[in-house]
């Protein structure tokens, strides 16, 4: 049984407890304070010291983890335990990246030889793309790579590559998720088909974007081929039978499994597109990142567990403190995705509200996760941060090394963002009095996490991936909600499926479409052409 996060003791006890002060004052008054709130992992280094937390609080914050079970989540997740109650199968994104000497079982079966061989698989498939040997219908390499994919299946790969590719990469990588055909006439523009690789990669292969934009492309490249070309697709899927069906040839057929969640999927397969571009070698950092945190999650004593804490933190400032969002603000251009792909991994795992065995919850569960490159974000919604009446988590992000960057540009990024979180923590009282000063001040104490790391690369990119899938697991094990499910996308999609007819002008509205549907479907000119109104519309 699963109990609330309400009935937990030292959650009664938290509330009870409010010695919270200012941050900027907690700073003041205790010079040992960003020490003690620093954790750190290898070149990473994570400062909540700007978090009005006490020690006190701190202290029963670790107790919360204990009382709420966290420890031995952590090691059901990592073991294979079936932690996904709701769809009955564990969660085994750590297997993706674990050792290969590893051994994971489920069903009693031992994951990790059959995670090596598809990664391999991929790896002699990446090489041959690379090095020309894979060649499209005129005998000619391939140089583009376009990704039909959507959600779990578009947001990392893109995400990371815009992370790290350079620009010089062999191969160029195209991304299409949109239905409605736009992005796919763009990327028709921008590649030639002969020398082109399509990567359809759904885990259920069944998405309607997804299947519609593959079908479009194959249609396409049979026109300008005038024969089919399946050689030239290559699936990633949980489905292979699917896969099949659509015509994709045995040996370009890429599994995953129903264990691996489509948001926590990009070390697995589903990295393939990205893998093509930057190398199997600079995939494999990645990888080998998540597992550095991985390992730190799984054996980090609990008051230097990064993930652990950001976790507790998290918990705290929504559920307690009132936070209604966490902003996720990189000082660096090449992550400027990340804001989206966190969005995805914290809104669909934490938008939960009831416990994982169905009971209600009655304390806000997570928030909004949105984001932007923070020097961007400087110049429109931090007024909002600073001077708003609303309360958000602010996580910057910043590599300190820049690398050759022109003089003028040196130590803008790194200014940039310490002034704006010391500004967000420690506020300002305005000069003078009256209503006039008032617009000048600067309250403060805005909560904000701090990661600083040394320079963006594979490894680094892969670290922080996994402490937001830790984290997230922190928080969803404290609010004793199923981080692994998104039932909640289910009934738009099945509304909507029941829309497409009448939408396309070849049918009525079914029954279940309501009278404001009804009345927007006749004004978007699909349905009830010459027929009046009786004002109902319906
Ligand atoms: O990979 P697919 O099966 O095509 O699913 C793509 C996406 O669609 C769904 O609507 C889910 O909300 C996402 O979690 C998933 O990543």
């Amino acid at each position: 049984m699963t109990t609330a996060l309400t009935h937990s003791p030292v959650w009664q006890e938290l509330l009870g407890h409010d010695d919270t002060e200012h941050a900027g004052a907690l700073l003041g008054a205790d010079p040992g304070r960003v020490e003690r709130y620093c954790l750190h992992h290898e070149d990473l280094r994570v400062d909540l010291s700007r978090h009005p937390v006490t020690d006190s609080t701190w202290e029963r914050l670790l107790r919360l983890a204990e009382e709420r079970g966290v420890p031995g989540r952590i090691e059901a997740l990592f073991s294979g335990a079936s932690v996904n109650e709701s769809e009955g199968r564990p969660a085994l994104h750590t297997a993706l990246r674990s050792r290969p000497d590893a051994s994971i079982h489920v069903d009693g079966e031992d994951v990790i030889p059959a995670v090596y061989e598809e990664l391999q698989r991929m790896a002699a498939f990446v090489e041959a793309l690379r090095s020309g040997d894979v060649r499209g219908y005129d005998g000619r390499p391939l140089r583009h790579v376009v990704n039909i994919g959507i959600g779990g299946s578009e947001a990392g790969v893109t995400m990371a590559h815009q992370a790290l590719a350079d620009g010089d990469e062999p191969l160029r990588l195209h991304t299409v998720s949109g239905v409605d055909g736009r992005e796919l006439a763009a990327v028709w523009g921008r590649i030639d088909p002969a020398e082109t690789l399509f990567c359809v990669a759904s885990k259920s292969f069944s998405t309607l974007e997804t299947l519609t934009n593959a079908r479009t492309a194959w249609a396409w490249l049979e026109a300008e081929a005038g024969r089919p070309v399946p050689e030239q697709f290559v699936g990633i899927s949980a489905n292979e039978s699917a896969m099949a069906d659509f015509g994709i040839p045995a040996e370009r057929r890429f599994r995953i499994w129903e264990w691996v969640g489509g948001r926590y999927s990009l070390p697995s397969t589903m990295g393939l597109p990205l893998a093509a571009v930057i190398g199997m070698e600079r995939f494999n950092e990645l990888r080998r990142g998540m597992r550095a945190m991985d390992e730190h999650f799984r054996s980090a004593p609990a008051a230097q567990n990064i993930p652990l804490l950001l976790g507790l933190l998290g918990v705290w400032q929504i559920s307690l403190r009132g936070a209604t969002g966490h902003v996720v603000l990189p000082y660096h251009p090449g992550l400027r995705r990340l804001p989206a792909y966190l969005q995805q991994l914290d809104m669909e795992s934490l938008g939960k509200s009831v416990t994982r065995d169905g009971q209600p919850v009655d304390y806000p569960t997570g928030t909004s996760c949105w984001g932007e490159v923070g020097i961007n974000g400087q110049h429109s919604f931090f007024q909002w941060l600073h001077q708003g009446t609303g309360r958000v988590i602010a996580e910057f992000l910043v590599p300190v090394e820049e690398g050759g960057l022109p003089e003028r540009h040196a130590g803008l990024n790194l200014a940039s963002a310490l002034g704006q979180v010391q500004a967000l923590c420690q506020g300002q009282a305005p000069q003078g009095s009256g209503p006039e000063a008032e617009h000048h001040r600067y309250e403060g104490g805005r909560p904000v996490t701090l990661i600083l790391f040394r320079r963006l690369d594979a490894y680094t990119l892969g670290r922080l991936l996994a402490l937001h899938e830790h984290r997230v697991f922190v928080q969803a094990s404290l609010w004793g909600i199923n981080p692994f499910d998104q039932w909640g996308v289910e009934l738009g999609k099945r509304v909507a499926k029941g829309l497409a007819p009448v939408a396309r002008g070849e049918a009525p509205p079914p029954a279940e479409a309501d009278a404001a549907t009804r009345q927007a479907l006749r004004w978007a000119g699909c349905w009830g052409a010459g027929e009046s109104s009786d004002g109902t519309g319906v």
